[in-house]
Formats: structure tokens, sequence, C-alpha cells
């Protein structure tokens, strides 16, 4: 079917743009997928400080560590021209999700108990 511009289209929509949705959903695809794997990585190595920390009585959160990092991102931010207020939003989600790791780690040292590592309890 053709428009009122001589444009194909398909459900409504021209083809043209129907095309440039899904080139920029695949991007968007791969953004995501990347994300995923960096955040997992991102959390290998914080598991490994929660384990460092707990085996050396450190607390789950370093509010200092945190600051720095804030005023880090939000500067990376403002460069990328992301807006800073979410970048920190973003950045304070990752954290306490990685403290709450943190703090199970610690409780798990104390009553031995090692919840999700494929231990046999007996
Ligand atoms: C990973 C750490 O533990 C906590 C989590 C942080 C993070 O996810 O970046 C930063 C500081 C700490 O509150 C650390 O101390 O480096």
């Amino acid at each position: 079917m053709e428009n009122s511009e001589g444009s194909r289209t398909t459900g409504g929509l021209d083809e043209s743009v129907r095309g440039e949705l899904a080139a920029l959903r695949d991007s968007i695809d791969n953004i995501d997928a990347a994300v995923v794997h960096m955040l997992a990585e991102r959390f290998k190595c914080t598991q490994r400080v929660g384990r460092l920390k707990a085996d050396h009585q450190l607390p789950p959160a370093d509010p200092a560590r945190e600051a720095r990092q804030i005023i880090r991102l939000r500067e990376l931010a403002e460069s990328a021209k992301l807006d800073p207020a979410f970048a920190e939003k973003l950045l304070n989600f990752i954290i306490a999700e990685v403290i709450r790791h943190h703090e199970t780690i610690a409780g798990e040292r104390l009553t031995g108990d090692v919840a999700g590592d494929g231990a046999a309890a007996g």
C-alpha cells in the first residue's frame, strides 16, 4: 500500500520509519546487553570486595568512597551530556544493592551459614 506521499506503508507506518525504528531498537538491545554484562562484571568485583571486607572485619559500606564516586560520576555524566542527577541516582541504587550483598556476606561469616554458594548443608 502507498500513502498520499507515495511512500510504502505497512500497518499505517511508512517502511522507512519502520526501518529506522527497528535499527534504533537493535542498537538499544545491544546497549542493554552491554549494560547487563558490565553490571555482571561489576558485581563479580564487588562480591570479592565483600569477602575481603568480611575476612578483615571491615564495614560493608564506605561512605567516603561513595562520596568520591558520586563526584566523579556526576562530572563524567555532565561531560557526556547525561543528567548528573540521574547518574547519581543510578549509582546510589547499585551501591545500595552491593551493600546489601556485603551485609549478607558478613552475616554468613558470623553464622557460618553460606547461602547460595552451592555447598551442601550438613
Ligand atoms: C565496593 C565497595 O563497597 C561499597 C560499595 C561501593 C560500590 O558499589 O561502588 C562503594 C563503596 C562501599 O560502600 C567498596 O568499598 O569499594
